[in-house]
């Protein structure tokens, strides 16, 4: 039991890791695609990630809508 929750442990920070990776690199693609002229939201880049997670049912629906808004940022709230 300690030893999962040891593993339980590095796992989360490792998701965390990867989730601020990937809302760093988000919020950079976005902000590029945005300075060039281009829409906020690409809407099928979008549904490809919610299809990711689709193995997760409804909770794998959200945790995609949250990373996606995370990405977003700030460029989300507008
Ligand atoms: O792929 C992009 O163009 C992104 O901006 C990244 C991303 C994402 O977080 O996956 C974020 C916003 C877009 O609407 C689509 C996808």
């Amino acid at each position: 039991m300690p030893n999962l929750r040891v593993e339980i442990d590095a796992i989360d920070a490792e998701i965390l890791r990867l989730v601020k990776r990937r809302t760093e690199i988000s919020q950079r693609v976005g902000l590029a695609r945005m300075n060039a002229g281009g829409p906020r939201i690409v809407y099928n880049r979008e549904m490809q990630v919610l299809a990711r997670f689709r193995d997760l049912g409804a909770e794998g629906r959200e945790l995609a809508m949250l990373l996606l808004r995370l990405g977003r940022g700030k460029l989300g709230s507008r």
